[in-house]
């Protein structure tokens, strides 16, 4: 009964001791400043307003370009400034934040963190960024796919656009530019891992295969169960009395999704052995133009098959197809917006393909590097609306500074790349749509990161940038395009991750009268 008694003193004495040096090591940290308000449990949550860039913005303008905030039980530290997110994205701090927060909701969605936007630095996460940038999102790749399934969605896109304004009042049809503009870039990333169209012979002036359209419907149950479970993750009474069904949903949702990315693995592989006994396997070479991303994955599969499993595989064509159409799709929904409010501008870019492209064919990859123009809207357009105004989220992994503050292992980095693209020191009239500032390399040296910056950055910048400059090239070389009326186009966002315009584009779509004749043959 003594030593009982003796045990618990003692263990008591050593957890006072532990507390008293952990208190000590709080206060001797200098954390960044921030709102004194915290409430219990939720922490600085309800201060947050949306959406979320600007509200942080207020708080930078308050507290500083680094800003120390309280999420649920994490901390969390906002960036908003070019000069600390340039320090912060560099050399060993790069390192440090590397990792990804963990949510109840992610790990739903990623088996279990092992996909690539989400998996923390490390062994995993270095195999699958490999695969994405070397064999899958290269340069190299992105030219070959630009002739082929790129420009064949786009012809597909023109055809149809053609048709709709042949059959519209007065040669101008009405045109969703948000749905097409979705659509196309989910078709284009659902050829470029798939080759869907081929595999099952679809009509080719149907806006998506059959495969394309059933996943696009997948993950439209998908985003807004996410959208509602960011709820439960800070809150975990939601989630374990799941109300509203939203886990059995989402579970419901997420099995379809992996069964669909699955057979469509099987079918590919299927694919690839009649061509080997067609063709004798030594013969089939897995990096041309005609194999498709599942496909590249397939091979590399026969040589590691404990890496590259179908698990492996399923993740990351999920993965990519989740990251890559909305932000594409959205910043093309922007572009054109800001021309529908700026007709000068569209003009001027209509003249520079007119004069370097010509009316006789369809503009395609040789051409951009001779559209200079057509690069600044672009660059005009990431700089203004950032897709991921927020980046994703990163995660400490160990103690580090930032500006000089101490940083906590496991803190969550936020980075205000809107706020940054925004910054009156750096920007001159900031708000305002002026893509000649990028013209004759004005903007060199000024900070931007639509993309992201180091080791987390977007791996798929090549992919995306050659995507919107064929497809809005090919819009304007085809198209006049005009607002709905005479009111400007609504350019306000709407709240969540990813910066959507709130009102989805409209707009009026008619065939430039100089191009009929190329219109004909395409
Ligand atoms: C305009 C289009 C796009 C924009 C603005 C964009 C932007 C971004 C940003 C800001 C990040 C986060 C960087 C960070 O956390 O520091 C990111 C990550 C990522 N993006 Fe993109 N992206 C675009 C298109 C694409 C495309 C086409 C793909 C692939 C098909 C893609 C695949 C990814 C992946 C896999 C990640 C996670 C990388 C990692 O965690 O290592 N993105 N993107």
């Amino acid at each position: 009964m003594e030593r009982f008694y003796y045990a618990a003193v003692a263990t008591f004495v050593l957890l006072f001791l532990l507390h008293l040096l952990l208190m000590r090591r709080k206060k001797q940290q200098r954390l960044p400043p921030g709102p004194r308000l915290a409430f219990p449990i939720l922490g600085h949550l309800p201060l947050l307003k949306k959406p979320l860039q600007t509200s942080l913005a207020d708080l930078a303008a308050r507290h500083g370009p680094v800003v120390h905030l309280r999420l649920g039980g994490r901390h969390a530290v906002v960036i908003g400034s070019a000069e600390v997110a340039k320090e912060t994205f560099s050399g060993e701090l790069d390192v440090a934040i590397a990792n990804r927060p963990h949510f109840p909701s992610v790990r739903e969605a990623s088996f279990d963190y092992s996909v690539l936007s989400v998996a923390n630095y490390g062994a995993l996460w270095r195999t699958m960024r490999r695969v994405a940038t070397v064999n899958l999102l290269s340069a190299h790749r992105v030219n070959l796919m630009s002739d082929n399934v790129i420009a064949r969605e786009i012809r597909a896109m023109v055809r149809r656009l053609a048709r709709a304004s042949a059959a519209a009042p007065g040669g101008a049809a009405r045109v969703e530019l948000k749905r097409r503009l979705f659509e196309l870039s989910h078709s284009v990333l659902m050829e470029i891992m798939a080759q869907t169209r081929n595999t099952y012979s679809d009509d080719a002036d149907e806006d998506m295969s059959k495969e394309a359209r059933e996943l696009k419907e997948i993950f439209e149950e998908i985003i807004p169960l996410l959208g509602v479970a960011n709820l439960w993750d800070n809150v975990p009474l939601l989630r374990w009395l799941d109300v509203c069904g939203v886990q059995r949903k989402l579970t419901d949702a997420l099995n379809r999704r992996n069964d669909f990315v699955f057979k469509m693995i099987d079918a590919e592989r299927h694919k690839l052995k009649q061509l080997e006994r067609k063709n004798g396997e030594g013969d089939v070479n897995h990096s041309d133009e005609k194999t498709s991303m599942i496909g590249v994955m397939l091979s590399l599969q026969k040589t590691e098959p404990d890496v590259y499993t179908d698990t492996f595989i399923n993740g990351l064509v999920a993965n990519l197809l989740g990251a890559g159409t909305e932000t594409t799709s959205t910043t093309m929904e922007w572009a054109m917006a800001l021309l529908l409010n700026h007709p000068a501008v569209m003009k001027k870019a209509q003249e520079e393909i007119d004069s370097n492209v010509g009316m006789g064919r369809l503009l395609d990859k040789n051409d951009l590097p001779h559209l200079p123009y057509l690069h600044c809207i672009i660059n005009e357009t990431l700089r203004l609306y950032p897709a991921l105004p927020m980046l994703l989220a990163h995660e400490s992994s160990t103690d580090c500074k930032i500006h000089g503050y101490d940083v906590p292992a496991g803190s969550m980095i936020l980075v205000n790349a809107y706020a940054i693209h925004r910054d009156p020191a750096i920007w001159e009239h900031p708000e305002e749509f002026r893509p000649e500032r990028f013209e004759h390399g004005r903007a060199e040296g000024k900070f931007m990161m639509p993309f992201g910056k180091g080791r987390r950055g977007c791996p798929g910048e090549n992919l995306a940038m050659r995507t919107m400059g064929l497809v809005l090239g090919v819009l304007l070389q085809f198209f006049d395009w005009t607002r709905i009326g005479d009111a400007e186009v609504d350019m306000t966002t709407a709240a969540g991750n990813v910066m959507y315009k709130a009102d989805p584009l409209e707009a009026l779509c008619k065939p430039r009268a100089n191009m009929s004749s190329v219109l004909q043959k395409i």
